[in-house]
């Protein structure tokens, strides 16, 4: 497969997941799960995502459909367009598998996924995180990764636009 096709190939459907979160299972292979926005990908999300990578063998990235974005950020956003989110974030080698969900919040996701670990930046509280629960309930983990200050999609936009470039 050509570059573009092994990125195409992370782009999973339900059906997807389901049929390759099996064959991790049957090698025993620990699945972590995060989700969010990832509109303008910055450097606090290329570092959080890579040590989420390193807590387990294969890392799923849940994607907010643009309907989705816009009950949660405001009509102004996404920037980005889900497709564009989506394979940005698949070119990580570190990611596996990219899915995308257009509920407010994963946890319908998560609980058809039954991943071994859950993660979200430091900017949550672990008890806070959707699908702590349900998580912890079938013997997984769920935890947060360090914050990189000074790096957020807000401030990038807000940037621009004090700059004049919006
Ligand atoms: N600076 C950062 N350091 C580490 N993790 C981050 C950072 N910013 C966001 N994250 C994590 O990245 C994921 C996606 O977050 P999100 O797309 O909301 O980024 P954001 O930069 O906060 O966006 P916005 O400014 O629009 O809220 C979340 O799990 C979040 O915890
Ligand atoms: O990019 P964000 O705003 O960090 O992503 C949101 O995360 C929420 C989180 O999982 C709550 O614990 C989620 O409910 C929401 O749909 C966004 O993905």
């Amino acid at each position: 497969m050509t570059e573009l096709e092994l990125v195409a190939d992370k782009l999973l459907s339900l059906e997807d997941l389901s049929r390759r979160r099996c064959g991790w299972r049957t090698y025993s292979q620990r699945t972590v799960f995060t989700n969010g926005v990832f509109d303008l990908i910055h450097p606090g999300h290329l570092t959080y995502l890579a040590q989420a990578a390193a807590l387990g063998q294969r890392l799923i990235v849940g994607v907010n459909s643009d309907a989705s974005v816009k009950g949660l950020k405001g009509e102004s956003r996404p920037i980005m367009p889900l497709a564009a989110r989506m394979q940005l974030l698949a070119s990580l080698f570190f990611v596996d598998g990219v899915i995308a969900f257009d509920t407010d919040t994963p946890l319908e996701l998560i609980k058809f996924l039954r991943p071994d670990v859950l993660v979200k930046g430091g900017d949550y509280q672990v008890e806070d995180i959707v699908g702590y629960r349900e998580v912890i309930g079938w013997g997984g983990e769920v935890t947060t990764l360090p914050f990189l200050t000074g790096h957020s999609s807000t401030g990038i936009i807000e940037r621009m636009s004090s700059s004049g470039l919006e």
